[in-house]
């Protein structure tokens, strides 16, 4: 028996910090909502007792290190199973992009082997897992639009988007999420306000979400890397009503209604940055269905 699961990425369209905590997390607020950019994976049980990670992408590592590695051994070891599993990776998100995709591709793994193992888990019981391996892993347990607290694992539905075409570029650099916080100075941030945006989805707004999106990491990872600048501008020039960093990025993506106006910031995107895609928000959680 095999088990099939999509992982989407997900954007950030707003993303607060606070302050940062004791345990050297920041405490966030997020606006977080997934896209139809997806892996897929495909959990598959195996007679030897081991974790066998097989991908193609050849910068995902196939051991320990991998999210939907981590994802497995400790749904296994919390629930005493014996039996092993082959976890397939068919990656189409771009890695280390400000995506959340291990974060997904873990996500997928623990409602995989919830049904593979037939744990007859709660969602809930599977996001408070996914929080002991990321902070992004229990948004992406539910998938669809939430408001996320805490270090990014409290969990709070949130109203769809209005629906827009969401045009992603991803400049070829790596950027690492640790680095962005450790250089965010918390007395220099211009917060983005997390309660007005949840009112535009509330009133199904779109200029309202247009105006109120915001990343407090953005200006820190324009400074590392210019680049996520110069694409924002282009962004801005090709006709799209808002542009921001997802995440820690270095990922940008920049939003319009019209489909027309997308496909001309998508061609004039691709002349800059070589990984370009148009994707529509997948709105709610049961989309995951
Ligand atoms: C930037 C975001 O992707 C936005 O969705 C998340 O906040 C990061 O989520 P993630 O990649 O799952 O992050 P984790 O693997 O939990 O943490 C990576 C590193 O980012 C920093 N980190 C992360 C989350 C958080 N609320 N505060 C932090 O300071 C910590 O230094 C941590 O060591
Ligand atoms: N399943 C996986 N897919 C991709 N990368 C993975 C995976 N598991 C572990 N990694 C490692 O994690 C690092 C970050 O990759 P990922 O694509 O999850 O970043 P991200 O999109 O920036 O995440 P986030 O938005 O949650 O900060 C990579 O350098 C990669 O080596």
């Amino acid at each position: 028996m095999r088990f099939l699961e999509k992982a989407p990425a997900k954007i950030n369209l707003a993303l607060d910090t606070l302050y940062k905590r004791s345990d050297g997390y920041h405490e966030v607020e997020m606006i977080m909502t997934t896209v139809d950019l997806a892996d897929r994976i495909e959990v598959s049980p195996l007679k030897s007792d081991e974790i066998r990670i097989v991908s193609e992408n050849r910068f995902v590592p196939n051991d320990h290190r991998n999210l939907a590695y981590q994802a497995a051994r400790l749904i296994k070891n919390t629930y005493h199973i014996r039996q092993g599993v082959e976890i397939y990776i068919e990656k189409q998100i771009p890695v280390a992009a400000g995506l959340a995709g291990g974060s997904s591709d873990a996500a997928a793994v623990l409602r995989g082997l919830n049904k593979l193992w037939e744990l007859d888990l709660s969602l809930e019981q599977l996001a408070v897992m996914g929080a002991e391996i990321g902070s992004d892993v229990s948004f992406c347990v539910y998938g669809g639009t939430a408001l996320a607290t805490g270090r990014g694992e409290q969990i709070k539905e949130l109203p769809a988007p209005p629906p827009c075409w969401v045009i992603l570029a991803k400049p070829t650099i790596g950027v690492s999420t640790q680095t962005v916080y450790q250089n965010l100075n918390l007395d220099e941030v211009d917060h983005p306000d997390v309660q007005r945006m949840i009112q535009a989805l509330h009133e199904e707004s779109y200029e309202g979400m247009c105006k109120e999106i915001g990343n407090v990491l953005e200006p820190i990872t324009i400074q590392l890397h210019p680049e996520v600048e110069q694409i924002k501008s282009h962004m801005k020039e090709f006709g799209a009503d808002a542009v921001l960093m997802s995440g820690s990025g270095p990922t940008v993506f920049g939003l319009t209604q019209q489909e027309t106006r997308a496909q001309r910031i998508y061609n004039g995107l691709r002349g800059f940055c070589d990984e370009v895609y148009i994707v529509r928000m997948l709105g709610s959680r049961s989309s995951l269905d």
